[in-house]
């Protein structure tokens, strides 16, 4: 085995998620010359859960290999299909399997907001106890570190992402963003009707009169609550963020505009048929904007709200796209006008 100390500070040497799920598994290859190490997660909900490869790393292999996060979910295997790592997944613990002159090691790998998940090694000799238990270590670690990065990168309230993450993915997708590039290869830089990736701000409406006849501590489970419709209406690639107050932000991934609006409007009406303890229907103004090709944090956001904003002056409990309301004469492009007046 290699220098293990060297491993732990190589695995939590990055802030980055992604990074330390192919730091991993890099790590365990080097320690232990495997045939492949791979690291799996569950994605979806309910019944539908799906494998998704978030590092694989074959003996051969130069670099390490993942699923797209934008992969639709059925594209991805069932959990039925792997038995093996199934079990590791529901019995918490590590599983050993023999197929052939190969052996399998599945290490659990617990997670409150990414979704459990598996370390799967196969090797040719099994693994020895020292070997398991120093896998087992490392696994602890790297478990706390992402303990960690959750508590700095997650509201305390609903878990959702805060907004000290936000401006670092939004970046990110744009730089991973082929759809978006190919948008503005085919024409119209600022209006991207074929974007595949979209910011939505949802506001709940009169929420001050929740916490005014209910109280704090009411109108913080509102909150919690509305958190978990969210978690439920959209997609397990879409990024979910608290950005404080009752304010929320969504990076979806969508095809087209109908898409988008189909999502969103979805939250709407789910969050007013949800009877909220003590407080009964409570409901949402939300706007929503394509992401565009050079897009800055700040401006996609800002085009959103102002649909908010909009949706607020027009009765609430609406979802208005921003592109929308320009192409029907409501708001101006930023480039188009010379004041930030809305025209209504
Ligand atoms: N319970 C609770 N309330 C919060 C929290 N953060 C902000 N608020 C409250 O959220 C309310 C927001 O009120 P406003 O911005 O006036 O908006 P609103 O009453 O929702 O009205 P509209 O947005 O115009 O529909 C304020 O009363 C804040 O005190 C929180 O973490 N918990």
């Amino acid at each position: 085995m290699g220098n293990v100390v060297e491993q732990l500070a190589e695995i939590t040497g990055y802030k980055d998620r992604d990074v330390m799920d192919v730091t991993m598994v890099v790590a365990m290859r080097d320690m232990l010359s495997p045939l492949s190490v791979s690291i799996y997660r569950a994605v979806g909900a309910g019944d539908d859960q799906r494998w998704m490869t978030r590092a694989r790393l074959a003996a051969d292999d130069a670099v390490a290999t993942a699923d797209p996060l934008s992969t639709p979910l059925t594209e991805l295997p069932p959990l039925a299909q792997f038995p093996a790592r199934m079990a590791c997944l529901q019995k918490h613990e590590l599983r050993e399997s023999a197929a052939g002159s190969e052996f399998t090691c599945h290490f659990p790998l617990l997670s409150e907001h990414d979704g459990d998940g598996v370390l799967e090694i196969v090797t040719r000799t099994r693994l020895s106890p020292a070997e398991q238990r120093t896998v087992s270590a490392i696994v602890k670690v790297y478990h706390n570190f992402q303990g960690l990065l959750d508590y700095s990168e997650r509201d305390t309230l609903t878990g959702l992402l805060n907004r000290k993450t936000f401006d670092g993915s939004f970046l990110k997708l744009l730089g991973g963003g082929g759809a978006l590039a190919t948008a503005v290869a085919a024409g119209d830089r600022r209006h991207e009707p074929s974007a595949s990736y979209w910011l939505g701000v949802i506001d709940i409406d009169h929420f001050k009169r929740v916490n005014d006849n209910f109280g704090h501590l009411i109108g913080d489970e509102v909150l919690l609550l509305l958190s978990r419709l969210m978690r439920a209406c959209f997609r397990y690639h879409d990024r979910l963020y608290r950005f404080g107050g009752e304010e929320f932000v969504v990076l979806l991934r969508a095809d087209n505009v109908a898409d988008a609006a189909a999502a969103f409007e979805r939250l709407r009406v789910q969050c007013r048929n949800y009877a909220f303890p003590q407080v009964g229907q409570v409901t949402l103004s939300i706007g929503f904007t394509a992401i565009r090709m050079g897009d800055t944090p700040a401006g996609a956001f800002d085009r959103a709200d102002k649909a908010v904003y909009h949706a607020k002056h027009h009765g609430r409990d609406q979802v208005h796209g921003f592109e929308q309301l320009v192409t029907d004469g409501h708001l101006q492009e930023e480039g188009d006008k010379e004041s930030d007046v809305e025209l209504f």
